[in-house]
């Protein structure tokens, strides 16, 4: 089958963005394995899928697959791409867009910078929504937030939508990814994995963050990550409500003003090119 698709990055987070408005989508995990995999396929981190509305009042429905074929529930840098997409395509002539993801409804902004917006939704605590296993752990709360001792560091725990796994680091450059990003993605505690974040606080407004993401590893940015590990920081005490996030791939603003209030991430969004692939 013969695909039409737009590559897109948000942060250096890249994505292959398959218009399914103006054509068919079915493809099985394997070929998506094969347009996510660098050297027999595209290459990406995450496949994007926008397909009409199924909703009256939303505008697009926004489907999301890591590049192993497994379809997820979120991707924040991706929503931004997808925002880009549909506006040069002259899919929307809307800038303020409402989107259906798999358990979430997005607002998202164009703004006249070129950056996007997206209310991200509020952050859920609950162990049920990861899901997250505490059974027999005992928490070590900061400022009354819980940390979650697993392989000897401290988690905070939260859901964007999708799973996160926050901790502290003193420095991101050093901080062992390659080892603990794939053993807490796959803790037993958590049964559908896990993407890990490990931030450096910088300032009370600045920090820096490198993500180890479920099934497509260390990514250049991961905007769901940001987003929970700037939520877990301020819960902690340790970030106030607007904070820059730098990540390897580019700056993110998060912004968090607490309880059920929804999370603000801006950020960039940019076209790479547009190719065929016969799968
Ligand atoms: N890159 C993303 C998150 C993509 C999904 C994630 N790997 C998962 O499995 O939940 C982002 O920008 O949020």
């Amino acid at each position: 089958m013969r695909l039409r698709f737009t590559k897109m990055h948000g942060a250096g987070n890249d994505f292959v963005v398959i218009d399914a408005t103006q054509q068919p989508f079915s493809l099985s995990p394997e070929q998506m394995r094969r347009l996510g995999d660098r050297r027999f396929g595209v290459g990406c981190d995450q496949i994007l899928v926008i397909e009409p509305a199924t909703s009256a009042d939303a505008d697009f429905r926004y489907r999301i697959f890591n590049n192993t074929g497994d379809e997820v529930e979120h991707c924040g840098n991706g929503a931004r791409c997808f925002v880009r997409f549909v506006v040069d395509a002259g899919l929307t002539a809307k800038r303020d867009i409402q989107v259906d993801t798999m358990n979430r409804r997005l607002r998202l902004t164009l703004q006249d910078d070129g950056r996007v917006t997206v209310n991200m939704g509020a952050p859920v605590f609950e162990h049920a929504a990861l899901p997250f296993d505490a059974e027999g752990l005992t928490p070590a709360p900061v400022n009354g937030f819980p940390l979650w001792p697993v392989e000897g560091v401290s988690l905070a725990v939260v859901s964007m939508g999708n799973p996160h796994a926050v901790l502290r680091v003193t420095d991101v450059e050093t901080a062992p990814i390659e080892t603990l990003g794939p053993l807490i993605e796959r803790h037993a505690r958590f049964p559908r994995r896990v993407n890990v974040g490990f931030m450096q606080v910088i300032a009370r407004d600045r920090i820096a963050l490198r993500v180890y993401e479920r099934d497509a590893g260390e990514t250049l940015a991961c905007g769901t990550g940001a987003c929970a590990a700037v939520v877990a920081g301020i819960r902690a005490g340790w970030l106030d409500a607007a904070v820059e996030v730098q990540t390897r791939g580019g700056l993110l603003k998060i912004e968090w003003a607490g309880g059920d209030a929804p999370v603000l991430m801006t950020g960039p969004a940019v076209k790479v090119f547009d190719g065929e692939i016969t799968l």
